[in-house]
């Protein structure tokens, strides 16, 4: 390539780049100052005047910040057109701009004039003659990769004398080759025309998107989420939109991409942070995961949902005027079921007082009392403390957490599994409940079900006179009052934390990340938060950890009821070099699982490294990976098996030509928690590695990684996806 040729076009384009940094500049000027100008019309204290500045001051706020996100690579994409269609070039940019003139400077890659600079090919080029990558550091191109898609039409520009050089090996193979660090980017410059069709596939129903390890499914997945963004911003951003993914580590893999694409109004939830106000970031041991993420775990929790509080009183009797009256098991029990029969066991609670006033009044046989009436009797009982403290006792709001805390005590469980649950399984429950354990990834969908089970505790705001009505708040008490009884009975666990009332999960899109695993408790959950909402779900069934699909599916089919189906299918994996990925393809074969298996792009003609019968496991891993961190310019990972995690966390600690880049290893060692910080080298267990990727990576016992659960073999095949360079095995 003519060096001189190279710093020609660069210097070319970096004078068109800093123009639309220029412009940047002026356009966030522009918005700081539209935000002042929207805080002063506030001051002015009509209604009519704070509506306005709302308004103002969101448009600019968001505005400021998709600017100031844009910085990395802002102006990526030139297109060369036939001079039918226009003889000037067009810029695609992660954001659009426009000049003072209001002319268009940039074009937002997600505008319907960027599409064709992904979906123009060589056999279609759609009038496109040259498609050009920048490739930038900040406002500097330091970069060109061009693609020529039509060599007839160049020839023409030729012959009327304009001249477009082609420069570079091509976008792709250049951008595939780059070192990888602890976060994903966006592909925003690269993006292949299969990807692109599932990118802008309209919102309707649900879009599925398939495909093998490594075909970009995260990563078109959250490309789509920008765009649904773009296209309907009224919609989504007050609907909101919710990614879900399998851990808080892939979720920090995969947080830099959306904000490099100017966007922030999306919550990014790992499984076990779904529920508003709850974080849980341990897993159960598989048998347990495996109860609890079954479906059966409905019936039980419906039926908990039912039970009478643990505790409570199950007997009242009270003098008036000449009778005694009482309220025995029977007659409550009648009670409770007729209040069960009319909704939501919280939702209930101002009828509570009302129902056993009906029961006690029925009682009422003299004639001084009989003649005082009802209403004076009402009144009597309900300005008595034993009466009122009794229906709070008796019925007392609840939260559920409090609900599956009652279950930790092995008799009540007992008494919800009757069908459902063997005496083994109850067991596996109380134990991993037991001691000051705290709350797991696959006991969220649980509290979450009982939340619906039970339904809100009525809102003071809105219910509060319905609440004074039966008298529950009268004499000082408040809702306050009422939750401070239902935490006496919860019998010491530390499971209540604040969570939002259920009417406020819904969103207006759900995008599901690695959803072969998510069991069928976690798709009623995620079900419960796009009942009116478009989907898109990602996932390959290969790589699936949960043991029963057909049970899963049952589950996913009904989450999704009713809406109507768009499947995409990728089917070039991007991530392994093509040596890596034919030793994963040859495994997942050899052991029979139903794998999709994609066309790997990229030859590094290095074989993966298999190493077996090592005598000194400790000194082989080491020689593996200070080979493998030596060779490769970014991230390794070291995949052991669970009960291996923390030996292999000492030993990273104390390897003293790794310090610098294992500096959390050592913190690692005590706790079942991985990788954290922004190591270089990080020890994981195979189901860690779900979604991510790294330069090298060192497998120590593949076959205890396969024998760690009934599922090992799928886990094993994920291990075996995850490097894009190096990979070695050490048995
Ligand atoms: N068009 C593209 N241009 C550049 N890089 C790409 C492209 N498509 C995918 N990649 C890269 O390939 C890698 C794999 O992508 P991603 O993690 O989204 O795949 P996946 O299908 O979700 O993988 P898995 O199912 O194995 O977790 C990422 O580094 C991603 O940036």
């Amino acid at each position: 390539m003519n060096d001189e040729l190279v710093e020609h076009e660069i210097g070319a384009e970096q004078a068109f780049v800093d123009r639309v940094y220029l412009q940047l500049e002026e356009s966030a000027r522009n918005a700081r100052q539209l935000a002042r100008e929207g805080e002063n019309r506030g001051r002015l204290e009509h209604e009519g005047g704070l509506v306005e500045r709302d308004a103002m001051v969101f448009q600019a706020a968001r505005r400021i910040a998709q600017l100031d996100a844009a910085h990395e690579g802002l102006v990526f994409g030139r297109l060369d057109l036939q001079h039918s269609v226009s003889d000037e070039p067009r810029y695609i940019g992660r954001i659009g701009l426009r000049d003072s003139e209001r002319d268009s400077l940039l074009i937002d890659w997600r505008a319907p004039a960027a599409a064709v600079f992904y979906q123009a090919t060589a056999a279609d080029p759609q009038r496109v003659v040259r498609r050009r990558v920048l490739r930038s550091t900040g406002p500097q191109v330091v970069g060109i990769e061009d693609e020529l898609l039509d060599s007839e039409a160049l020839a023409e520009l030729e012959a009327d004398g304009v001249e477009l050089p082609i420069i570079g090996e091509g976008a792709l193979m250049a951008q595939l080759s780059r070192a990888r660090d602890r976060t994903m980017h966006s592909i925003v410059a690269t993006i292949q025309a299969e990807q692109d069709r599932a990118i802008r596939a309209p919102s309707r129903g649900v879009t599925t998107i398939s495909g093998g390890p490594g075909t970009g499914k995260t990563v078109v997945a959250l490309h789509r989420a920008a765009y649904l963004l773009y296209t309907d911003r009224r919609r989504y951003e007050s609907g909101g939109v919710l990614v879900v993914g399998p851990s808080g580590v892939f979720m920090r893999y995969i947080e830099r991409v959306l904000p490099s694409l100017g966007e922030t109004a999306v919550a990014l939830r790992s499984l076990g942070e779904v529920v508003d106000g709850l974080r849980a970031t341990r897993h159960d041991e598989p048998a347990v995961a495996a109860i609890k993420g079954s479906a059966r775990m409905a019936t039980l929790l419906r039926r908990a949902a039912r039970l009478q509080a643990p505790g409570s009183p199950d007997h009242f009797r009270v003098f008036w005027r000449d009778d005694v009256l009482t309220l025995d098991r029977g007659r409550l029990g009648r009670v409770r079921r007729q209040l069960m029969s009319q909704g939501r066991r919280n939702r209930q609670l101002p009828r509570v007082s009302g129902a056993l006033l009906d029961a006690l009044w029925g009682q009422v046989r003299g004639e001084r009392g009989r003649e005082r009436g009802r209403e004076a009797f009402e009144d009597d009982m309900l300005s008595d403390d034993t009466f009122l403290d009794f229906v709070l006792a008796w019925w007392p709001p609840l939260d559920a957490p409090t609900v599956l805390g009652w279950l930790r005590e092995p008799e009540v469980l007992a008494q919800v599994c009757d069908g459902v649950l063997s005496r083994e399984e109850q067991q596996l429950l109380t134990k991993s409940w037991g001691g000051d354990t705290a709350l797991s990834v696959e006991d969220v969908p649980l509290i979450d079900e009982l939340r619906y089970a039970i339904g809100d505790v009525p809102q003071r705001t809105e219910d509060e006179r319905d609440l004074d009505e039966t008298g529950l708040l009268s004499g000082g008490r408040d809702l306050q009052e009422l939750m401070t009884v239902a935490d006496s009975l919860s019998s010491g666990r530390s499971w209540t934390p604040p969570m939002h009332r259920i009417e406020d999960d819904p969103f207006a899109h759900v995008l599901i990340d690695e959803a072969q695993d998510l069991t069928p408790m976690q798709w009623r959950m995620v079900g419960r938060r796009g009942r009116t909402a478009s989907w898109t779900i990602v996932g390959d069934p290969a790589q699936s950890s949960w043991p029963d699909p057909a049970e899963a599916e049952v589950a996913r089919r009904e989450a999704l009821e009713g809406k109507e189906r768009h499947e995409f299918h990728l089917s070039t994996n991007y991530r392994n070099s093509a040596e890596i990925y034919e030793h994963a393809a040859a495994y997942a074969e050899r052991v029979g699982l139903d794998a999709d298996l994609p066309t790997a792009v990229r030859s590094t003609g290095v074989p993966p490294r298999v190493l077996t019968g090592v005598p000194d496991l400790e000194a082989a891993v080491r020689e593996a990976v200070l080979d493998v961190a030596g060779r490769v310019p970014g991230t390794v990972g070291i995949v052991v098996p669970v009960a291996r995690r923390s030996e292999a966390n000492a030993w990273l600690a104390s390897w003293p030509e790794l310090a610098d880049d294992a500096p959390a290893a050592r913190a690692a060692i005590d706790s079942s928690v991985t990788p954290s910080g922004e190591d270089r080298v990080v020890v994981l267990t195979g189901l860690d590695t779900k979604g991510l990727e790294f330069d090298g990576i060192v497998v120590v016992r593949p076959e205890e990684i396969e024998a760690e659960s009934a599922t090992g073999r799928a886990t094993l095949y994920v291990v075996l996806t995850r490097a894009t360079q190096l990979l070695t095995t050490l048995s």
